[in-house]
C-alpha cells in the first residue's frame, strides 16, 4: 500500500500522543479510547482518530487502543525504535543542559558526541561523553553513525556549524542558534526558540 503524505501537523501530534501513552504505560493501564486520550490532551477524539488512522487500524471498537501496541507502532512511524545518534556542537550553558537532560531521559534518541572549540572545554566530560574538538566532528560523525546535528554555538558561528553537519552527513539538524540556516534539501532543520515562542505566546496575552 502507497504511505499517504502526511503533514508536519500530524507527525508534531504523534510524539505528543507517545508521551501521554507512556505515562499510562508507567501506570499499567493497557487500554486508552479516542475520547480519554483527547479530553487528557484537550484534543478532539475525532482528530487523534484520523491522524491515527493514517498508519493502520489501532483501534478496535469499544475497547479502544492497546497502550503498548499503539506506544511501539508510533515509535515505529517516528523511526525512533531503532539507536538514532545525535552530536551537539557548542558546549555552553545551553548545550550542556540539554546534555543532561537528554542523558537521564531518552534511550535511543541520544546524544553520543559533543564538540566545541574552546580549549576550555574540549576533553572535558559530560556524563560519560568527553568533549571533542570540532575538528574531529566529520570523522566521529561517519565512524558513529551519527545522523542528526544539534546546535548550540553562537549565532555567527551556526552556519559554518550546519555546513560542517552537512557535509559530514547528518540528515537532520535541530537548531538552538537565533538564525535561519541554508541547508540542501535532503537536510531537515527544525528550530527551536524561547524567544520566538515567548514572542507568540505574548499576542495571545490580554
Ligand atoms: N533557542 C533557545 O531557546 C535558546 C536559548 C538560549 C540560548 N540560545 C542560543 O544558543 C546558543 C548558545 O547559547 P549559550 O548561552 O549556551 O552560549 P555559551 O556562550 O554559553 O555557549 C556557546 C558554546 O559554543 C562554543 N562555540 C563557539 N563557537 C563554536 C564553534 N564554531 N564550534 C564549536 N563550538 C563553538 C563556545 O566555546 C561555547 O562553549 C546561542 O546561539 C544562543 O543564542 C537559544
Amino acid at each position: 500500500m502507497k504511505t499517504p503524505k502526511i503533514s508536519e501537523a500530524v507527525v508534531r501530534r504523534l510524539p505528543v500522543y507517545l508521551r501521554y501513552l507512556q505515562q499510562l504505560q508507567d501506570s499499567n493501564i493497557r487500554t486508552v479510547s479516542s475520547y480519554e486520550l483527547g479530553q487528557k490532551l484537550d484534543m478532539n477524539p475525532a482528530q487523534i482518530r484520523k491522524d491515527l488512522a493514517y498508519f493502520g487500524e489501532f483501534g478496535r471498537k469499544g475497547i479502544g487502543y492497546e497502550v503498548g501496541y499503539l506506544v511501539e507502532k508510533i515509535k515505529q512511524i517516528l523511526k525512533i525504535d531503532r539507536h538514532l545518534n545525535c552530536a551537539l556542537i557548542g558546549a555552553g550553558h545551553l548545550g550542556i543542559a540539554l546534555s543532561n537532560y537528554n542523558r537521564f531521559t531518552q534511550e535511543k534518541l541520544c546524544i553520543t558526541a559533543i564538540f566545541d572549540n574552546s580549549v576550555d572545554k574540549i576533553g572535558t566530560e559530560v556524563g560519560t561523553i568527553k568533549i571533542q574538538p570540532l575538528d574531529e566532528i566529520e570523522r566521529t560523525i561517519q565512524d558513529r553513525d551519527i545522523l542528526i546535528g544539534i546546535i548550540t554555538v553562537p549565532a555567527p558561528e551556526a552556519q559554518k556549524v550546519a555546513d560542517r553537519l552537512v557535509g559530514s552527513g547528518v540528515k537532520g539538524i535541530l537548531n538552538f542558534a537565533p538564525v535561519s540556516l541554508r541547508v540542501p534539501s535532503h537536510v531537515s532543520v527544525r528550530n527551536a526558540d524561547l524567544t520566538t515562542e515567548l514572542q507568540t505566546l505574548a499576542y495571545y496575552i490580554d
